[in-house]
């Protein structure tokens, strides 16, 4: 079995176990990463618990670690698995209160870190590509819950997952309240169109994905032009590729929305080489986990 950290200790998975008064439970009161690590490293290690960090200080939450010790936590949760090559969860709770949602009742957060292998997406997903659709379920709304939170709530893209299954298709593109593309349920979005790369700014109301900021990143320095600008679905529809950027899909060709096939209805040339592209950094990146 696992071996899991929880609040300061490492236990075996059947003793890490959380109250059923634990506000991350009953309420979603609490922040979350999840993360990779590939030959070895974790990958993008610093700007996850940046972004952890900063999901915590927006929701009023304190960690009780400094973001050093965090960084420990991971990478010893990984040496204790035996990971070189995985997937790993790294959640902050308010903690354990009383059946009430007043934060105020909780003393002490919760930390714990899961590290355990990834099942991988099929190959023929990145080799054919996604059939995606647009759904009823808009994305929250910032002024609401900001999206760039990475917090527990994540009902929001459930249901927006659920309504892709209902049509037969296994990713969901949200809009937000005004109709513009948001993300899709656990990735973020990217267009390509005569050779430029557009993606949704993060104040629309999306989280602000890392592999996203990556993928811009290895672009940028192919010399591809990269904007960060709203679209709609038809600028999708006329576009002629689009992919999606996660920590578990990394990069994933999206070959038809909505029933419109993009570009010729296969993965295009610009998404191939980022896919390898990142596939490269990925041998690189992040602290190591072993000496
Ligand atoms: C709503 C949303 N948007 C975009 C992303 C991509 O962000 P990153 O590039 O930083 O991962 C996410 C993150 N989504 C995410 C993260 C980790 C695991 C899984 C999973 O599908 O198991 C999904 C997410 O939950």
């Amino acid at each position: 079995g696992l071996t899991i950290y929880l609040d300061g200790e490492y236990l075996p998975e059947e003793k890490a176990v959380v109250s059923v008064f634990d506000h991350g439970l009953l309420y979603g009161d609490g922040v979350f990463e999840g993360i990779r690590a590939y030959h070895g490293r974790v990958f993008k290690l610093k700007e996850h618990i940046d972004r952890l960090y900063e999901s915590a200080k927006s929701i009023l939450l304190e960690i009780p670690l400094s973001r050093e010790e965090m960084q420990e936590v991971v990478l010893e949760t990984c040496r204790r698995n035996n990971i070189r090559d995985g997937y790993i969860r790294l959640v902050v709770t308010r903690g354990r209160g009383d059946l009430g949602l007043d934060p105020k009742k909780c003393p002490r957060p919760t930390v714990f870190c899961i590290a355990a292998t990834i099942q991988l997406y099929p190959p023929e997903f990145y080799e054919k590509g996604l059939e995606v659709i647009t759904v009823p379920t808009r994305r929250n709304v910032p002024e609401a819950l900001n999206p760039r939170i990475k917090s527990l709530n994540y009902l929001n893209n459930i249901l927006a997952k659920i309504e892709a299954g209902l049509y037969g298709v296994q990713e969901a593109i949200m809009l937000t309240s005004d109709g513009y593309v948001a993300e899709a349920t656990g990735d973020n979005i990217f267009i390509v169109k005569n050779g430029k790369l557009i993606t949704p700014p993060p104040h629309l109301g999306i989280l602000e994905g890392i592999t996203r900021n990556t993928v811009m990143a290895l672009a940028r320095e192919k010399g591809m032009a990269v904007f960060e600008k709203t679209f709609t679905r038809h600028d999708i529809f006329i576009a002629d590729e689009c992919f999606l950027t996660g920590t578990a899909a990394e990069i994933i060709p999206v070959v038809k929305v909505d029933g419109r096939p993009i570009g010729d209805g296969r993965p295009g040339a610009v998404t191939w080489e980022l896919i390898h592209a990142f596939r490269e950094l990925t041998k690189v990146d992040g602290p190591a986990i072993y000496p």
